[in-house]
């Protein structure tokens, strides 16, 4: 099939490449000419396991085409995916502007029928809002040419995002009309395996599953949180109740992982958003509202640790702090939303300075702290460093932020060894409190 993805992000990229590797031709749309220029040479905007062999694997077979061209993309595709961002608005919404600018770019030159397809999470109704630009367009040019809005969400997850989309747990496709459900059911063949993963439901359901999912997930991620603190008041261990309860298969093991708060560009502005669509339509989602508000105070946790192990936030002044990890989670550097940046901004508003090291998101970061806290601050108080051993040098305490592999083991007496005041601050549960305690280390972990 011959298949145009517009918007060349992480979802455009991932399923661009992973289309095009099931023998489609895939043409790649993006307005950012940068992020062509360099898919077109061989790089890759981002940092995701397995993607640029893909890219590289089917870009160099003529399978997988770049441009930032509409007139190309659409004279290109039978089937338009759309994969443009919907970032939140000002009011928690999600801004539609991008998904009804491609929807208006594909009005604007269609000559012949057409599956336009939404991948962006957008509001229930959008499908609708699309289909009426993309006709709005069509009788300005007096042409009367078919096609079908299909909403097919995406759920794969960052650092796991090609083996997800070859590998799906589910397909969802939401679709009014059942020669373009048909269309989709070829498409996705050869990721549908052992038994039949696409599920076929109408449009609005298909648009609101996507906000579900997500919604359903930063729940259990704020309730296990906010258990988290209560466990730790109680004097009990969050990692033994989370044991103990995802063993009910009703609950299941799966995200009840205490930390440092949900990040990332998708929990955040979806949960938002899902809570702005139920108000806009009358109704509200206090369990939701809640969530937000949970997670938005978790995302202090650990500066509220590092301040009581120091006496206050006053003492911290002059004080150097090691951290490990930026990304809002491992195997990736997306840095949007992560929970190091708030952390980040409330060490330096104390005063301290600060040793960073991550694996792969330093330099993200740093062009966002950068814009932030100015060159000046920036090389006075924030050093990137080179390695985990190199951000603890110096260091009085650890924090960890990010579970990235190669902090799951270091050598703790090594550690103890560099750190002047002698204390980690665990915000991912990474460690065993004895371990630690015995290479004499204080331990602060998350609800335990
Ligand atoms: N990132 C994820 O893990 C993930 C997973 C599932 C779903 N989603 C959803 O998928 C959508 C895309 O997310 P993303 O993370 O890939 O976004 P992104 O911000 O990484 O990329 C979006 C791309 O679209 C391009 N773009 C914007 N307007 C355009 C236009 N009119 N024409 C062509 N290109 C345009 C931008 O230049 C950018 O490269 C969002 O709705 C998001 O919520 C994201
Ligand atoms: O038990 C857990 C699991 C996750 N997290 C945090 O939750 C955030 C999101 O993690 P994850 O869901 O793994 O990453 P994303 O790439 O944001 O993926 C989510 O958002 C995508 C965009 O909508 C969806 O497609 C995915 O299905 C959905 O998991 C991260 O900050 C994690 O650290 C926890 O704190 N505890």
């Amino acid at each position: 099939m011959k298949i145009t993805v517009i918007g060349t992000g992480y979802v455009g990229l991932v399923s661009g490449a992973c289309f095009a590797d099931s023998g489609n031709t895939v043409l790649c749309l993006d307005l950012d000419a940068r992020k062509i220029d360099m898919l077109n040479s061989g790089g890759i905007p981002i940092h995701e396991p397995g993607l640029e062999t893909v890219v590289q694997r089917n870009h160099a077979a003529g399978r997988l085409i770049f441009s930032t061209s509409y007139d190309k993309a659409i004279d290109h595709g039978d089937v338009i995916f759309i994969a443009v961002g919907t970032p939140p608005d000002e009011d928690g919404s999600a801004d539609l502007s991008h998904v009804l600018a491609a929807a208006r770019s594909i009005g604007e030159r269609i000559t012949r029928p057409v599956v336009v397809v939404d991948k962006s999470t957008v509001p229930v109704g959008t499908a609708d809002a699309v289909r009426a630009t993309i006709a709005d367009e069509l009788r300005k040019r007096e042409l009367n040419i078919a096609f079908h809005v299909v909403s097919n969400p995406e759920f794969l997850k960052e650092g796991a995002a090609v083996d997800d989309f070859m590998r799906p747990d589910r397909i969802i496709v939401g679709s009014d009309d059942p020669s373009a459900t048909s269309v989709m059911r070829q498409l996705y063949k050869p990721f549908n395996r052992n038994h039949d993963r696409l599920i076929e439901m109408d449009v609005r359901s298909a648009e609101l599953t996507k906000y579900a999912a997500n919604a359903m997930l930063a729940t259990r991620i704020s309730f296990m949180n906010e258990l988290a603190n209560v466990a730790e008041a109680l004097g009990a261990d969050i990692e033994a109740v989370r044991y103990g309860i995802g063993s009910d298969p009703r609950i299941g093991p799966h995200f009840l992982y205490a930390g440092v708060g949900y990040g990332g560009s998708c929990f955040p502005k979806d949960v938002k958003a899902l809570v702005k669509i139920a108000n806009d339509n009358g109704k509200s989602l206090r369990v939701l509202e809640a969530v937000e508000a949970a997670n938005d105070l978790q995302k202090n946790v650990l500066f509220s640790k590092i301040c009581r192990h120091f006496g206050g936030a006053e003492r911290l002044k002059g004080t150097t702090i090691a951290l490990w990890g930026l990304s809002f989670k491992p195997n990736t550097d997306d840095m949007r939303e992560a929970p190091s940046l708030v952390l980040i901004r409330q060490l330096l508003a104390a005063g301290c300075r600060i040793q960073a090291y991550d694996p792969v998101a330093i330099s993200e970061a740093q062009r966002i702290l950068l814009k932030e806290f100015g060159e000046q601050q920036c090389s006075e108080m924030l050093k990137f460093a080179d390695s985990p051993w190199d951000a603890v040098q110096g260091a009085a305490v650890l924090a960890l932020v990010t579970e990235w592999r190669e902090f799951r083991a270091p050598d703790l007496h090594r550690l103890a060894a560099l750190l002047s005041q002698k204390a980690v601050f665990d915000g991912r549960n990474l460690y065993d409190r004895k371990d630690v305690e015995a290479a004499g280390l204080a331990y602060y972990g998350i609800g335990r």
